[in-house]
């Protein structure tokens, strides 16, 4: 059984597409790159406040019972919202944006020297979903499951001790911030402690597993035809994203319209992963996202993404499992359940499912799973 997330996919091989292009030369969007247009469903939160169809900003510095009512209501109505005073210091996320801009600015081929292998989790590859699409996405991406350092030597022979270092720094602070938005997240499901064996000795999360992946989306000739990232939803149990100042990322309520997730200095964006969805009996949906691209500016992202220990069962909490709300999901351990995503995409959740939904139709985000796989 694997004890760490680098050991993971040795059972469940991913392809590898090796279809690379050098983005920072092409000059139109070669067909193999052609997605049909994306209309222009912006909300009007993409023109002016609106609090109702924003994603909500919450101030981790405001009093807790106040967090925990934030937190409560975003997760059951949004699956994702954006957290200002969290305690990452500013100038990290500054040095985690340059190594990022470092390691893409690269040519091509010192990339491909740290490229994933077919059935690895680290390294530079294409977007791993794209094996589901029959076009590429305008991205490349760099994961880190353990120590970069073996892929950064092959980047920087000489020189790739910083970028180690800030790696590691960050993954520090996102696994204990990481853990403290679990405990938001639980306490405000009522779940303490006592409830969660597997969060260790005084809930420390010590055990739990998490992985880097830092996205690279370049500017783009035909932004309306070209996809950054296809939408998913992530096999976390949350994920941590930081965003540059470019905006990109999208979500969706209940398969309605795309609506942007606007960057906010120093802001992190938080998102339930399908394991939270399955923890909390589908109280807390994870969130279906994709990024787009833009004809001018560059846009980086770094999604920390976070589960638990690889060996533990994972299923609705006892607590929130009763005669009227039976258990909705089979338990699953995250290794298991990141091969059933490699291998199934966005119907995974829903193929873990043991119940029917209670209206006996496919809920609205399940029908959007299976339109989008
Ligand atoms: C821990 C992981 C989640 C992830 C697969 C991975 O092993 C490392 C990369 C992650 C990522 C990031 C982009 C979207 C996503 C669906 C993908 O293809 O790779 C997620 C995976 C996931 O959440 O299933
Ligand atoms: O770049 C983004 O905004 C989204 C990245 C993402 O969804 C991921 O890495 O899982
Ligand atoms: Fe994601």
């Amino acid at each position: 059984m694997p004890a760490r997330l680098s050991e993971a996919f040795i059972n469940h091989p991913v392809h590898l597409n090796q279809n690379h292009i050098d983005f920072n030369s092409a000059k139109e969007v070669p067909d193999s790159y052609t997605w049909p247009p994306i209309h222009d469903d912006s909300s009007p939160a993409d023109y002016g406040y609106d609090v109702e169809s924003s994603v909500p900003v919450i101030d981790l510095s405001d009093p807790i019972s106040s967090v925990k009512g934030q937190i409560s209501h975003a997760c059951e109505s949004w699956g994702v919202f954006q957290i200002t005073n969290h305690g990452v210091p500013m100038d990290l996320l500054e040095k985690v944006q340059t190594e990022g801009k470092r390691l893409f600015s690269l040519p091509l081929q010192q990339k491909l020297k740290a490229a994933r292998s077919p059935d690895g989790i680290s390294g530079y590859g294409v977007a791993r979903i794209s094996s589901f699409f029959p076009k590429l996405m305008w991205s490349e991406g760099f994961t880190i499951a353990g120590s970069a350092v073996d892929h950064a030597r092959k980047l920087w022979p000489q020189d790739y001790i910083n970028f180690c270092e800030v790696m590691e720094e960050y993954e520090k602070g996102m696994k204990l911030l990481a853990g403290r938005l679990m405990w938001l997240m639980l306490g405000s499901l009522g779940i303490n402690k006592e409830d969660l064996q597997w969060a260790g000795p005084e809930g420390k999360f010590k055990d739990s597993c998490g992985a880097l992946q830092l996205n690279s989306y370049p500017a783009c000739p035909d932004p309306d035809r070209a996809m950054g990232l296809a939408a998913h939803t992530d096999s976390t149990l949350l994920t941590v994203l930081y965003q540059n100042s470019t905006s990109g990322l999208q979500v969706t309520r209940d398969g309605g319209k795309w609506i942007t997730v606007p960057p906010i200095s120093g802001a992190l964006v938080v998102n339930i992963g399908d394991l939270i969805h399955i923890l909390s009996n589908g109280r807390y949906p994870s969130v279906l996202h994709r990024a787009v691209v833009n004809r001018k500016c560059h846009r980086l992202s770094v999604a920390y993404l976070y589960g638990p220990p690889m060996h533990v069962q994972i299923s609705p909490l006892s607590k929130l499992v009763n005669l009227n709300n039976p258990p909705l999901y089979r338990s699953v351990t995250w290794s298991e359940y990141l091969g059933t995503k490699a291998k199934h995409f966005n119907k995974a959740l829903s193929s873990v499912r043991l119940c029917a939904p209670l209206n006996g139709i496919i809920d609205a985000k399940d029908h959007n799973r299976v339109k989008v796989g």
